[in-house]
This record gives structure tokens, C-alpha cells and sequence, in this order.
């Protein structure tokens, strides 16, 4: 793929490089969502037609509809920029200076080598620099990021950079833990190995920040 074939969202250009960003065509948003959506359904038709269904079959007929509304306004909802969460920060008044962590947020992607699922979690931490973040934020840019045709690494990257622009430090990490389905329930249907990724920026980079990180982590949750 040529560079110039790659572009991000388009506020992200300054602080990502190409091979961290989702290889998105120039004329990717070309199309409204409602073009896309007719668009993939006559695709979707067109699968199903070939691999021989009765596409008249009352159970069948909604299904390339269903499957591109899916594609469009789910899935792969967070293509789309002005999706982006407004994770808006606050002063951090009570000077809080330790590790934040917030984890085990549930995680849902798609594989963009077989459009499988990804199911997994994602915790992810930083250090204060003087603003925080509401604490959901943090879920809804996990959520965003996966919600892209998507490699575990990349989605790692981005949760990690779009966190060190928001709260403005480096000193942000994020590890996932994830089943992929094409490996789970096809090719080498391996349903019990999971797939673990991690970014650390910053101060997580020395060795008893991230141990401590990663201790927070395996903690049980008592409640
Ligand atoms: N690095 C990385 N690889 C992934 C991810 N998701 C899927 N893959 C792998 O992408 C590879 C694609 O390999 P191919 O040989 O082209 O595909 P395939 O013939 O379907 O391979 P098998 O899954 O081994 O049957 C597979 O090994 C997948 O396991 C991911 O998030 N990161
Ligand atoms: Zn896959």
C-alpha cells in the first residue's frame, strides 16, 4: 500500500505515524452512511445469492439490509471521525499523582484479515500531568477504536496515543487481552489461546511502574 493511500482521522494526523493509523482511501467519507449502507447491502445480497441462498426465504430477505446497517452504524461505527468521543479533561484539583487504572473494560472488534470478532478486555492507565479524565472517556476510546476493521497491535497504539494527546502526557499504557475468533473458531480453532498486547509510553516504560500496572491488574475486583 502506498503512504499516500493512508490517511487517519483527520485530527490525528500530527501525532500518529502512518503504519499506527487505520489505511483509510482519501475519499473515504465520500459516501454518506445511507449511500453506504444501499451500497454493502447489494454486496452482501450478492454473497449470499452466490453461495446459493433463497434469497425470497422469509428469514433471509432483511439480511443484506440488516448486515449493512450493521457494518455502517456498528461495527465499524468508529471510521467515522465525529465519532470520536469528547473526552474532555479537568484540573486535577485534589492533586492526585499516582496511577490511574482503569480495567477490564470490555472489548469488541473486528479482525480486518477475516471480519471475525476480537472479544476481549482492555485495561488501561496513566499518570496525571495536572488534568484528568472522566472516567468513562476512557472506555468510550477503547470502544471507538475497536469499532474499526482492526490488528490487536494497532488498536493498542491508538488507545495509548489518543490518550497521551487528550491528557497531554506520555506517560500512558494500555494492555489487551483477546480472543480472535478466526483462530478460535476456524483455521487453527484454537478456542483456549488469547492474545496479549501492550503500549507503554512514558513513565510505564520503566520497569516497576509497569509492574505495578500490571499488579493492579491481576488484582481480584472485591465487590
Ligand atoms: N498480528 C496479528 N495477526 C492477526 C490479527 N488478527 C488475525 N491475525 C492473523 O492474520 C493472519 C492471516 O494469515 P493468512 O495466512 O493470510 O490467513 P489464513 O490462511 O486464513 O490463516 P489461518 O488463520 O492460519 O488459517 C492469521 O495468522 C491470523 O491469525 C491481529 O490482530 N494481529
Ligand atoms: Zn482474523
Amino acid at each position: 500500500m502506498k503512504i499516500e493511500d493512508l490517511i487517519t482521522d483527520i485530527d490525528d494526523q500530527d501525532h500518529l505515524s502512518s503504519n499506527e493509523q487505520t489505511p483509510l482511501r482519501e475519499d473515504a467519507f465520500d459516501l454518506t452512511d445511507q449511500e453506504k449502507i444501499e451500497s454493502i447491502k447489494k454486496d452482501v445480497h450478492n454473497i449470499l445469492q452466490t453461495l446459493g441462498m433463497d434469497m425470497t426465504d422469509d428469514s433471509l430477505k432483511g439480511t443484506p439490509n440488516r448486515v449493512a446497517k450493521m457494518f455502517v452504524n456498528e461495527i465499524f461505527g468508529g471510521l467515522r471521525p465525529e465519532k470520536k468521543p469528547s473526552a474532555s479533561t479537568f484540573e486535577n484539583k485534589y492533586k492526585y499523582g499516582e496511577m490511574l487504572v482503569e480495567k477490564n473494560i470490555v472489548l469488541y472488534s473486528t479482525c480486518e484479515h477475516h471480519l471475525l470478532p476480537i472479544v476481549g478486555r482492555a485495561h488501561v492507565a496513566y499518570i496525571s500531568n495536572g488534568n484528568v479524565v472522566g472516567l468513562s472517556k476512557m472506555n468510550r476510546i477503547v470502544d471507538y477504536y475497536a469499532k474499526r476493521p482492526q490488528v490487536q497491535e494497532r488498536l493498542n497504539i491508538q488507545i495509548v496515543r489518543e490518550l497521551q494527546q487528550v491528557l497531554n502526557t506520555q506517560d500512558v499504557a494500555c494492555v489487551i487481552d483477546a480472543k480472535h475468533l478466526c483462530v478460535n473458531s476456524r483455521g487453527i480453532r484454537d478456542i483456549d489461546s488469547s492474545t496479549v498486547t501492550g503500549e507503554f509510553g512514558g513513565a510505564f516504560k520503566d520497569v516497576q511502574v509497569k509492574r505495578e500496572f500490571l499488579d493492579y491488574i491481576k488484582m481480584p475486583t472485591q465487590f
